[in-house]
């Protein structure tokens, strides 16, 4: 039998997972979501036949797994409102905040809570997810799987036994589709500058990347050598690369995510508070 979620926010990243898990078949009468405002409810509940709820204490009293998906500045005074009626109810915590430690929230709680802290990312909304999991000690080995059932109905799950390794996981894959759409916009980009339509630039862009990655997923070869392969011997895409390479792109991409991880962790130790 599906678990009864509750997940406390609503925004991109719950919506991601919502419409991932009920794609998934996920009943939708055991998923609740609560947020601050009922605009940001309506929608999800019209859509998705869910229930929503502006009262997070209820929402709590319901579950047996607690999502929080709310920005990681709010989830310490959240965690502290929530306490009595996580002690009462004791559900599976999963947090997907980043940066946040599973200890923090574990000592907001009250303390003695099955914390699992994941990293996902929102192209779950299309069962394309990628989520890095992390499971603090004392959660059983039943509680994993349950989490790994649900967030891998919306995507690949992989598990770190570190924590601070979903910083990582934060870098390249959490915050990463941002940087594939930003090479999708700035191919769009190039297209017009060079003389295309914007539709038609964008749609060239959108499919190729679509293309790239089901190649690499299939595994066949490893993506050096699908490069290898469009690159003939002084050819056209040779050139761009050499254009790629000479502007150091390897290295602003791990410059990139450096600073992402970092910010990870930075958040955790700014966030980290009694
Ligand atoms: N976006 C992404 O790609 C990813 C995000 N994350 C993590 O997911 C979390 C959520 O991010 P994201 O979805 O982008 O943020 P959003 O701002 O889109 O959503 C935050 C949600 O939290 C709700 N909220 C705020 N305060 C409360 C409260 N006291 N009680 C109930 N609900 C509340 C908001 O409701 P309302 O609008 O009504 O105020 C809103 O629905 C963050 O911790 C982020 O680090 C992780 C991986 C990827
Ligand atoms: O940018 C952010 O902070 C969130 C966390 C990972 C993706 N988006």
């Amino acid at each position: 039998m599906s678990s009864q979620l509750s997940f406390i926010g609503a925004g991109n990243m719950a919506r991601a997972i919502i419409q991932g898990l009920i794609a998934s078949g996920h009943p939708p009468e055991k998923i609740t979501a609560t947020a601050t405002r009922e605009q940001t409810l309506a929608p999800l509940r019209e859509r998705f036949a869910i229930t929503t709820s502006l009262d997070n204490q209820a929402a709590v009293l319901n579950a047996d797994v607690l999502v929080l998906a709310v920005k990681p500045q709010k989830l310490a005074e959240l965690c502290v409102g929530l306490r009595d009626a996580v002690q009462q109810r004791r559900p599976l915590v999963l947090s997907v905040a980043a940066g946040i430690r599973c200890s923090s929230i574990e000592r907001w709680l009250g303390g003695n809570i099955a914390v699992v802290r994941s990293m996902p990312n929102t192209p779950s909304l299309v069962g394309t997810g990628a989520c890095g999991l992390y499971a603090a000690p004392g959660v059983s080995d039943a509680q994993r799987a349950l989490v790994e059932r649900l967030m891998g109905a919306v995507g690949i799950t992989e598990w770190v036994e570190e924590e601070e390794l979903l910083s990582v996981v934060t870098a390249i894959a959490g915050s990463a589709p941002a940087y594939f759409f930003y090479m999708i916009e700035a191919l769009e980009k190039a297209g017009v500058a060079q003389g295309l339509k914007r539709d038609s630039a964008r749609r060239l862009a959108i499919q190729t990347a679509l293309g790239a990655a089901k190649m690499a997923a299939l595994g066949e070869h490893d993506p050096e050598t699908l490069k290898r392969q469009v690159m003939s011997p002084n050819g056209t895409t040779e050139r761009a690369i050499q254009r790629f390479e000479a502007g150091g792109l390897e290295a602003l991409v791990l410059d990139a995510c450096n600073a992402c991880r970092n910010r990870a962790n930075e958040l955790a130790d700014q966030l980290d508070q009694p």
